[in-house]
Formats: structure tokens, C-alpha cells, sequence
């Protein structure tokens, strides 16, 4: 099994991407991964999002790595590991689905935004750590105190952040890859319209 640290390692930036069918994942997946982006998290915030995962994993050629987003419970992660899933991102940490995805041994991202949460998660065997939402939470001087301190922890910071900014992360030594939306920003016509910005 992959990890997640390879996983990371494999893109400078993680598309964070929320569709409205499956579909329409397909048709956007398409496109980002033939600009190159070949690690994508579709976000499971619509009813369609385990179909969307199932579906772009069986469109894409095999070295697309396509994940989940906002995995919030042990039954989320649990289905969303079942669609294909290669790996599984948190906006957030909490001990049960801690121990859901270790005993799902399952590629995984926990999120944090504090000191407390990140000594938590390290607590719980997580070295790689999503930091969200990260320009509102102290952004890359947050990142660059937490170096300071806890050196062993790799971390995928997302919200908030675009083309202008994502390089103020991955420049710090404890970053190496940044997620975010700002690739597929949604129009007034309810529309995905790729914006291919990457840094
Ligand atoms: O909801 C947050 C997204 O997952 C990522 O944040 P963003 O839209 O600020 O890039
Ligand atoms: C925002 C975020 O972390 C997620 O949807 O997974």
C-alpha cells in the first residue's frame, strides 16, 4: 500500500474538488490530470461522491491517484475505502475515526490547526497532517513555530490558499504539497471552469 507521505510527495498541489455528479467529476478529473495533476480528493460534501470516486478511478489510466475528502466518520472512511478510495483526507481529527482508519489501514490525512490537535495526532502513530483551515489558522508562520517544536511532522495545508500563496508553504521545510479549490472554481452559471494556475 501506498502511503500517504508518497501520496503527497507525488503532486505540489492536491486538488480539493467538491462535484455536483458523477459526471461531471469525470469530465473535470479528465482535465486536470491531462494538465498533469495526477493526485485528486474528491470531496464526499454531495451525495454523489462515492460514485464520483468509483467512477473517476475507473476512467482515469491506473497511476491517477484519486482520494477522498472530508471524511468526518469510521463510516465514511469505511465506504469511501470500499469505492476505491486511495487515500482519505480530515478537515478535522477526533479518536474514533483515528481508530477506524488505522484498523482500515487505509493511506490517511487528519486535520489540524493547532499545536494541541498535531501532538494529538502524532500521539496517534499520524506523522503527515492536512493544516486547515490554514490561512485563517496563522498560515506559513503557524507552520513555520510548529517546525520549531515538533520537526517529524509533514503537512498538506489547504483553505484559503491560491497560486499567489501556495509557494509561502511549500517553500517551509515541514511542507510538501498544498491542497486547495482554486483549480476549479465554480461560475455564476453553476459551471466548473478550470483555472490551471498551479503556482
Ligand atoms: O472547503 C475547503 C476546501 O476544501 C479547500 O479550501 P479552499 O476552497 O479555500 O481552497
Ligand atoms: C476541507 C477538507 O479538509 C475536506 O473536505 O476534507
Amino acid at each position: 500500500m501506498t502511503k500517504i507521505l508518497e501520496i503527497m510527495n507525488a503532486s505540489p498541489v492536491i486538488p480539493v474538488l467538491s462535484f455536483k455528479s458523477a459526471e461531471e467529476a469525470v469530465q473535470v478529473c479528465r482535465a486536470l490530470y491531462g494538465a498533469g495533476l495526477k493526485v485528486l480528493e474528491i470531496t464526499l460534501r454531495h451525495e454523489s461522491g462515492l460514485a464520483a470516486i468509483a467512477a473517476v478511478k475507473k476512467d482515469l489510466p491506473a497511476d491517477a491517484v484519486v482520494g477522498a475528502g472530508t471524511v468526518l466518520t469510521p463510516e465514511i472512511a469505511k465506504n469511501a475505502k470500499e469505492a476505491g478510495a486511495a487515500f482519505g483526507v480530515s478537515p478535522g481529527f477526533t479518536e474514533e475515526l483515528a481508530k477506524a482508519v488505522k484498523e482500515l489501514d487505509w493511506p490517511f490525512l487528519p486535520g489540524v490547526a493547532t499545536l494541541s490537535e498535531a501532538m494529538q495526532a502524532k500521539e496517534w502513530g499520524f506523522t503527515e497532517l492536512k493544516f486547515f483551515p490554514a490561512a485563517v489558522s496563522g498560515g506559513p508562520a503557524f507552520l513555520k513555530a510548529v517546525g520549531s517544536v515538533l520537526p517529524e511532522l509533514t503537512f498538506c495545508p489547504t483553505g484559503g490558499i491560491s497560486s499567489d500563496t501556495a509557494e509561502d508553504y511549500r517553500s517551509l521545510p515541514n511542507v510538501v504539497t498544498v491542497g486547495g479549490s482554486w483549480l476549479t472554481p465554480r461560475g455564476i452559471d453553476g459551471e466548473i471552469h478550470l483555472n490551471l494556475d498551479l503556482d
